[in-house]
């Protein structure tokens, strides 16, 4: 690696979570590639110690938590995240204090997740360069900044208008404003208070997202325009580096199950880290996974509601059940036919990167973008809405599995996940954007 006099020292600020912290945690791996050094800032229930083994020479330190991870239960995330931004600004500012003294002042930029916007005071204070990760699509980016500019009490009043809401967001396309990501996390106005906050703190010199131009194109021109600042498609980050450990523990065990089953007939299942389902809605799932004669795979993570016996017994005779899966093992196994999603950003990368067709169960705002890409953009899945039913997770699984336009779907899936695979590789586009990122922040180095 060449030897250069510049900074080279970067701190990472992942937001908890493990879709979150696997991204930056193989941010810093391609930066440790480049020759810069990484320290990651932890808090105490977003812990990456675990994986330090995976990712020798980082330094991981811990700041003291200004909230109790209760808090996230009792605030819910909106509120949570809010505050959390608020609480958090003097110990970060005293932990960059510490590691400039420690490093010599050798730090050349600090690199956050976009909700750990607290980072942006002490940037300001050391006069550091600051770039936001984006951990989410462009697409989901592109909405927020759309949203922090909207006029509260106009878009709720729109909100009650059918025909307003059906309207496509202004060179958003295929987006329509019902499709805008402000449900389900919390009190719209809260929502989009977040939104401004994200937005109105940001000072950063750069904005990194976790996505490729190939399957984001539109919404990363508009971005471009947008905000001002370059933008650095560098993904799917999972294969450009090692995931870091798991923060669960995963069975392995289900790879041996599947390495029985037949090429491409098993459906697997999974949720992600933060959702749970409702009893009745498991059960429906359950009882149409069974009706449709695919062997499954399913994450039912601990902590999730118990399911009735009777259910419990007849999908442990048809279906192979795990608390935590290797996922991208299991998404890249041969006897994988389908995914069952809740589309978060990290699962539909996975999915995309493997050729694996999905069913589209999502939970929340930016899940729902996700399933609209998947459904109508790249045409390579079918997404579940409404009441989930026995009947309709049946002929799910069949159409995505079995019938005729499964098949197409299936192809549509293989031709993208070459593309997202030469995105990577030496001239990709993500290779190249990693390459400008590098020479950008020595750049910004230089000049600060
Ligand atoms: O049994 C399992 C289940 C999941 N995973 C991994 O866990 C991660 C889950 O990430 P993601 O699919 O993005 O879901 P969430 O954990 O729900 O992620 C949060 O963060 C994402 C990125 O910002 C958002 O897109 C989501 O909506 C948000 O819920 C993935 O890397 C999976 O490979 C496993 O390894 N084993």
């Amino acid at each position: 690696m060449e030897k250069m006099n510049t900074k080279r020292r970067i701190v990472l600020v992942p937001a908890p979570g493990q879709g979150h912290v696997t991204p930056m945690m193989q941010l810093g791996k391609l930066l440790d590639l480049k020759g810069f050094s990484i320290t990651v800032v932890q808090g105490h229930f977003n812990q990456v110690s675990s994986s330090s083994q995976k990712f020798p020479g980082f330094q991981i330190v811990t700041i003291p938590e200004s909230l109790q991870e209760s808090e996230f239960e009792r605030l819910g995330p909106i509120e949570f995240l809010l505050k959390l931004n608020k609480t958090s600004k003097a110990s970060f500012k005293d932990c960059i204090g510490h590691l400039m003294v420690q490093h010599g002042n050798d730090i050349a930029c600090i690199i956050y997740d976009e909700f750990m916007y607290f980072s942006e005071a002490a940037a300001k204070e050391f006069k550091l360069p600051s770039v936001v990760i984006n951990t989410s699509s462009a697409t989901n980016q592109a909405c927020r900044t759309f949203l922090s500019k909207v006029n509260a009490e106009k878009f709720l009043a729109n909100m009650e208008d059918p025909q307003a809401q059906d309207k496509v967001v202004e060179n958003l396309h295929p987006l329509r404003y019902k499709e805008l990501p402000v449900s389900d996390m919390g009190p719209v106005e809260r929502v989009l208070d977040l939104c401004k906050d994200v937005v109105k703190e940001r000072r950063a010199f750069a904005v990194i997202i976790n996505t490729v131009s190939c399957l984001e194109n539109s919404s990363l021109a508009w971005l471009d325009q947008e905000l001002g600042i370059p933008v650095y498609p560098l993904g799917p980050l999972h294969i450009t580096a090692p995931p870091p450990s798991s923060l669960r523990e995963e069975d392995m065990s289900c790879i041996e199950w599947l390495n029985k089953q037949k090429p491409r007939s098993v459906i697997y299942i999974s949720l992600g880290s933060v959702l749970s389902m409702k009893t009745k809605e498991v059960s429906e799932m359950a009882l149409g996974l069974c009706d449709s004669n695919q062997p499954f795979l399913w994450v039912i993570r601990q902590g999730s509601e118990p399911l009735p016996e009777e259910v419990s017994k007849m999908v442990s005779e048809k279906g192979y059940i795990v608390k935590w899966a290797p996922q991208m093992e299991v998404l890249a196994h041969p006897a994988v036919g389908g995914f069952w999603s809740h589309c978060g950003w990290n699962s539909t990368l996975e999915s995309v990167t493997e050729g694996v067709p999905m069913i589209c169960r999502p939970f929340h705002g930016e899940q729902k973008l996700n399933a609209i890409y998947i459904e109508s953009v790249w045409k390579i899945g079918i997404q579940i809405e409404g009441e989930v039913e026995r009947g309709v997770v049946e002929r799910a699984v069949k159409r995505l599995l079995v019938d005729e336009e499964s098949a197409s779907m299936r192809e549509r899936a293989l031709v993208l996940k070459e593309k997202v695979k030469a995105s990577v590789r030496n001239g990709g586009s993500s290779y190249n954007a990693l390459d400008e990122f590098v020479k950008y922040l020595e750049k910004v180095e230089l000049s600060s």
